[in-house]
């Protein structure tokens, strides 16, 4: 079994709650709250900008043209992502007001530039990988339950994750496994662990990420 595969099956039972998490049901039945897609979109624009910088800085610790000309590629895909906030916003009618990062979205991005900057650069791939590997799943999983109907007001925003099937497009999540597998190569059991660990919260995070959007969740104090 391959490092990503071995790593796949560890993460079933997170990917399994997520798919589960009342928020993706709500975006299958079209009916999220309005406070919780507003809080979403929010916090969402912070992790974006934040998952540029962070692959920015994974492309600093490649001398792979390919990998380099591909994480480019997955950077670009972030503009499409902002359209689907416009989708989100389109729904509630409201504006970006709140320009900070809540706890949640602070521990994820802060634990994104810690593995990215400190870590090798397997730490760099995996930390952000469970962000387009979970979405895409979601996306399939939605649309193969028929979730992207015509009356689903997100069915623009499913449309968006799920994987392009015949299309030109190449599957960056594959690519992403299996630049994963290579960097792993010169690493020793220590470091591999280490890597998984990375990839690991970083997906248990984006199950935070849901959940403290369908609990508002804030700081305590006003800072
Ligand atoms: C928190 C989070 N994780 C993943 C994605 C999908 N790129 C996102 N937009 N936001």
């Amino acid at each position: 079994m391959s490092f990503s595969e071995t790593l796949l099956e560890r993460a079933q039972p997170m990917m399994s709650a997520i798919m589960s998490h009342p928020f993706v049901e709500a975006i299958a039945n079209g009916q999220v709250p309005h406070n919780v897609l507003n809080y979403y979109v929010e916090q969402d624009e912070h992790y974006l900008k934040d998952y540029l910088q962070v692959t920015s800085l994974a492309i600093t610790k490649t001398t792979n043209a390919e990998d380099i000309t591909n994480l480019l590629a997955t950077a670009a895909f972030v503009q499409n992502e902002s359209q689907a906030h416009e989708v989100m916003l389109g729904i509630t009618g409201h504006h970006i007001e709140n320009w900070q990062r809540e706890p949640e979205t602070k521990r994820y991005t802060d634990h994104m530039y810690a593995s990215a900057y400190h870590g090798t650069y397997a730490d760099a791939i995996a930390v952000l990988l469970p962000c387009a590997w979970s979405y895409a799943v979601i996306g399939e999983q939605l649309v193969s339950r028929g979730a992207n109907r015509e009356q689903n007001p997100l069915k623009e925003w499913i449309e968006l994750y799920a994987p392009q099937k015949n299309s030109d497009t190449p599957d960056y999540n594959i690519w992403r496994f299996e630049a994963l597998n290579r960097a792993v190569t010169t690493l020793n059991n220590e470091q591999k662990e280490h890597v998984a660990q990375t990839f690991l919260c970083s997906l248990e995070m984006e199950w935070h990420f849901w959940e403290a959007a369908w609990q508002q969740k804030t700081w305590q104090f006003q800072h």
